[in-house]
């Protein structure tokens, strides 16, 4: 079971999902989780003909007979009942907004007409009928699916909840994880460390990624004690359905973990994978079907797996389909070693609009500010050693790409 590849190794995860919550949740909290229901128009869209420029109301059939001067018969605001034209060879002044009234078709905006007293004259020579209205039912029908269960919410899914009276949504949402941190030598952040300690870190990127993939966290620290570190480890099992640990799953004499996790009856799925970053990387399930993500603890390592197999992993539980993105190289790359090589990349849009990787190879997997200036992973192939600039190849982003 030693070194599996890389695609192995996804797709054994992918293939031990979770059982999504379903949840009742506020309109602004939905942003970024799947939805659970159908949304359809309870109204059409728009519900009524909608005048959408600010000026008068006529009937086109007056302007076409030569009419370009009209009595003003009312002025009318937006929130107001439908008004009925009583003599269709006046207007009215009325604002975006507002129903058109009964009697009346036409909208011409303020910029092309002037007023004196009560009379509005047209300044232009050319309007469409029916112009600056829109019609009603013209976006979508009574009892149209507006939003089909099983999409990720986003921001103009909110527009659409909020205008059929939806305040709360049925959601999909993963079980609660907790982030475990191993090792003696990590102190608090608000700590200030000693010359042989580092502050725990790695732990709080892969607690943001987990987070936009609507994963609440916790974190728990555990020292290098096997005894201390077994009865946390069963506790926290039985709380979580989703343990990530960081740390300890190495060949050190202090790397427990993958001991405990046996003694604990964990079902190991895998333990380490061809790859770089992340190789040490091991996978099961408890005996409760707790899954177990033990990542590596180099900070990269820990990133790497989180981006690619626990967002992964999230999205094949909620039914989502995980994006494919291709890359084009713009610099060459010689990796030898026969692993999936994970290279941190920027991401630009060249003048074609095909998006172009800018590698930056950094000193290793615990060169975390490396991850900085880069956006995401591009996957390079076990299989070749020679990557040359204008190739392309599969991205994981750990940014939203199109965000200024
Ligand atoms: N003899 C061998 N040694 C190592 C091998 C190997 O195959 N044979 N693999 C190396 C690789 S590759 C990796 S990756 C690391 C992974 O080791 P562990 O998962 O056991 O992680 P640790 O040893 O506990 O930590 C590694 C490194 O990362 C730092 N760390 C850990 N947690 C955090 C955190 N939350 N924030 C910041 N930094 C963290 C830790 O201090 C270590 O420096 O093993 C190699 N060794
Ligand atoms: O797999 Mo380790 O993550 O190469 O440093």
């Amino acid at each position: 079971m030693e070194f599996i590849q890389f695609t192995e190794a996804l797709n054994i995860v992918k293939s031990h999902p979770f059982v999504p919550l379903v949840e009742q949740r506020e309109l602004k909290d939905c942003v970024g989780l799947i939805l659970n229901e159908d949304l359809k128009a309870d109204r059409p869209f728009p519900p009524f003909d909608r005048v959408t420029m600010d000026g008068i109301a006529i009937a086109f059939s007056e302007f076409e007979k030569g009419q370009h001067s009209f009595k003003i018969e009312k002025t009318i605001p937006a929130g107001t009942p439908q008004y009925t034209v009583k003599n269709a060879a006046k207007c009215v002044q009325i604002m975006t907004g507002a129903m058109m009234p009964i009697g009346l078709d036409t909208v011409i905006r303020y910029e092309d007409i002037s007023i004196t007293d009560d009379t509005a004259t047209i300044n232009i020579e050319t309007i469409k009928p029916q112009q600056n209205v829109h019609f009603k039912g013209m976006d979508k029908q009574l009892g149209d699916t507006l939003l089909k269960k099983g999409i990720r919410l986003g921001a103009p899914e909110m527009n659409i909840a909020a205008a059929i009276g939806k305040a709360e949504l049925s959601v999909l949402i993963p079980p609660k994880a907790v982030i475990i941190t191993t090792g003696d030598e990590l102190v608090p952040i608000e700590s200030t460390p000693e010359a042989h300690q580092i502050r725990r870190s790695g732990n709080y990127g892969v607690q943001a990624l987990l987070n936009q993939y609507g994963i609440e966290t916790s974190m728990h620290h555990m020292n290098d004690n096997k005894a201390v570190m077994k009865e946390d480890l069963a506790a926290l099992i039985k709380t979580y359905q989703c343990i990530v640990l960081s740390g300890g799953v190495s060949q050190g004499k202090f790397d427990y973990l993958p001991e405990i996790l046996e003694e604990l009856g964990v079902q190991k799925h895998f333990h380490k994978v061809n790859q770089r970053p992340g190789k040490p990387f091991w996978f099961g399930i408890a005996p409760n079907g707790s899954t177990i993500f033990a990542l590596p603890g180099n900070p990269v390592s820990s990133f790497m797996c989180a981006s690619v197999y626990i967002q992964a992993w999230v999205n094949a539980s909620l039914k989502v389909e995980s994006k494919s993105i291709k890359v084009k190289l713009n610099k060459e790359v010689n990796f030898p070693p026969p692993l999936t090589y994970f290279l941190e990349c920027a991401i630009d849009i060249d003048e074609n609009g095909t998006l172009t990787a800018s590698p930056f190879i950094g000193h290793g997997s615990g060169d975390f500010a490396n991850l900085a200036v880069a956006d995401g992973f591009v996957i390079l192939p076990a299989e070749k050693s020679d990557f040359k600039v204008g190739e392309v190849y599969d991205f994981v982003p750990f940014r939203n790409l199109f965000k200024s």
